[in-house]
């Protein structure tokens, strides 16, 4: 077992500032999709300098807490008919994070239609005697949350509310909530450690990096991509 010391709050804090956590979620239905090779990612995660971890689903939460006691951000991503709230919608998604071993619980507090207001998320949570974290997509969604009382703010849905999704991340939201007192997790397509780097010291409180570490397809589509352009430029003489 990969094994780490934190004991309560403040040891929790200590351990997440500056540092890495590791999205550990494969693409659905891939190769990668299964709950011990999540466990496995998980682990090299934790070997490789990640302070936590963020997975998504009951299962997956099980087997990393079999194979770790390091902290876990746990969420339950659902497809609603009737809202595009994606990220832990459900009061039992909560009950059932909480129960699965997560130490805190991310949800979407985006203001959109949704079926459960965040604020019980929030204290639904809070009840379950874990940390929240919102996973908010503008400087409005994260200073409500904040005034909520929610521990960790997330960048998690920046980019996500519209379309096309930018390349970038949202480096300018993370130095805005970090302005207004937020202690923020910055968090979607941190591609590079040069920009997880980059939002450290732009106020950030930690990094959350899913696809770069974690998505094998994301990162070979990466690869192909660059290959491809470079092809095409030589051939048009750029
Ligand atoms: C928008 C959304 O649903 N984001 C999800 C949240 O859990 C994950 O799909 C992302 O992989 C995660 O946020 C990490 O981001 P990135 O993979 O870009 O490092």
């Amino acid at each position: 077992m990969v094994k780490t010391n934190v004991r309560n709050m403040n040891d929790l804090l200590t351990l997440l500032d500056k540092g890495l956590i590791v999205s550990c979620q494969p693409v659905p239905g891939s190769a990668m999709d299964k709950p011990e090779i999540v466990a496995a990612m998980a682990c090299a995660a934790l070997d490789g300098g990640a302070v936590a971890l963020r997975i998504e689903g009951i299962r997956n939460i099980e087997a990393v807490r079999r194979a770790t006691d390091a902290p876990v951000i746990g969420i339950i991503k659902r497809d609603l008919p009737d809202s595009d709230v994606r990220i832990t919608p459900w009061l039992e998604d909560v009950d059932a994070l909480s129960a699965a071993g997560a130490d805190i619980i991310a949800f979407d507090v985006t203001q959109r239609f949704r079926p459960v207001p965040v604020e019980a998320l929030y204290q639904r949570a809070r009840e379950a005697g874990c940390l929240t974290m919102a996973d908010a997509s503008c400087l409005e969604d994260g200073l409500l949350a904040q005034k909520l009382g929610c521990d960790f703010i997330g960048t998690t849905l920046s980019g996500y509310t519209q379309t096309p999704v930018p390349e970038a991340p949202d480096i300018a939201l993370v130095r805005a909530l970090a302005q207004a007192g937020c202690r923020v997790i910055a968090e979607g397509r941190y591609n590079s450690p040069a920009l997880a780097a980059e939002v450290m010291a732009a106020g950030a409180y930690a990094v959350t990096v899913g696809s770069a570490v974690t998505r094998i397809e994301h990162i070979c589509g990466w690869f192909c991509k660059a290959i491809a352009q470079n092809e095409q430029n030589k051939l048009t003489g750029f």
